[in-house]
């Protein structure tokens, strides 16, 4: 590893050796090389950031693998895919992927490199900074702005989000799928009779009772008030409207706190058609649950 006895002004000005400096750097600087054969290594590393466990940077001076190999499954063809473009196109590469420790944990690492010919191969020079905590604060934040407080349901952003994901997913592969909109009935009422704390309970209970009743892969969201919308993916209306059914009775059948039979819920139910658009879907259901109103409350329409 090349030396650079460059002197600069340490602490108590005492001279620090730019070597010194940079082994001290909370991150990792290196030069990365990839051979004309495919052979990739590490020629120059320094930083505090090299102590990784489970990973010996002298092995990584003579091949790359030990800690490709220790690339989360997720982010090594998203890694490999953004080297091959940077030595293509002699672009900087800017990315990040998971490192998987010993222990069965992974850190995530931040990635900064510059490409340059070198003859033998591509030659980069490049920063590597541990970011783990900050893409934790990332996905705390990413869940408070998805979720309804009261609930901790999906909130109206989210719901939608999914739905539209759904909907490509189906145009693309012609799958079913269903949406079912669930408003509670007279909920007014219930807020004036047991008080406003109590109606909330009423909201916490109702969606526990929904996750209970669905699949992991459908998706509850609160809309707002006392409505709330189901994503059913891979659910044609033959199978979503005995499901809305089954959770109707079951609401109607649930204590709740006040005595069964006072929280009843109307739903509307409608199956996605090929290349409609969502605010389409949307307002079919929404007819059906209007429908589900008119007709008497606590009742399933499709
Ligand atoms: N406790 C509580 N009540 C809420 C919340 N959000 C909305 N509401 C109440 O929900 C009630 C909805 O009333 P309406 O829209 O008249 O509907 P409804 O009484 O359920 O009657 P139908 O839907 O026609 O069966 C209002 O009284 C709102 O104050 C909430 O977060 N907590």
């Amino acid at each position: 590893m090349p030396q650079d006895s460059s002197m600069t002004s340490g602490r108590l000005g005492e001279p620090v050796s730019i070597r010194d400096l940079t082994e001290r750097l909370p991150g990792v600087i290196f030069q990365f090389h990839r051979g004309l054969d495919g052979h990739m290594h590490f020629p120059y590393m320094a930083g505090s950031g090299t102590d990784l466990p489970g990973i010996d940077r002298k092995a990584l001076g003579q091949n790359a693998r030990h800690m490709l190999d220790r690339l989360d499954s997720e982010d090594y063809p998203r890694l490999m895919a953004a080297i091959e473009r940077s030595a293509r196109w002699r672009i900087p590469i800017a990315t990040k992927f998971r490192l998987r420790l010993p222990n069965g944990r992974s850190r995530w690492v931040a990635l900064r490199a510059q490409p340059e010919d070198a003859g033998t191969g591509v030659l980069w020079h490049g920063l590597m900074i541990d970011i783990t905590e900050q893409m934790i604060e990332e996905a705390r934040l990413r869940r408070l702005s998805d979720t309804d407080d009261l609930t901790g349901l999906a909130n109206r952003r989210k719901l939608m989000a999914r739905l539209n994901e759904e909907i490509s997913k189906c145009d693309r592969h012609g799958t079913p799928l269903s949406l079912m909109l669930l408003d509670l009935d007279h909920f007014k009422r219930i807020n004036d009779t047991w008080g406003h704390l109590q109606g909330d309970q009423v909201l916490v209970e109702l969606a526990k009772l929904c996750r209970q009743m669905l699949r992991t892969e459908d998706t509850i969201g609160r809309l707002g008030g006392e409505e709330f919308a189901v994503v059913l993916p891979l659910t044609p209306a033959v199978r979503s409207f005995p499901l809305a059914e089954r959770l109707r009775q079951s609401i109607a059948e649930q204590d709740f706190g006040i005595a069964p039979g006072q929280v009843t819920v109307s739903i509307g139910v409608a199956e996605y058609r090929l290349g409609e658009p969502r605010d389409s879907l949307i307002e079919r259901a929404d007819q059906n649950l209007y429908a589900a109103k008119h007709q008497g409350r606590n009742r399933v329409i499709r």
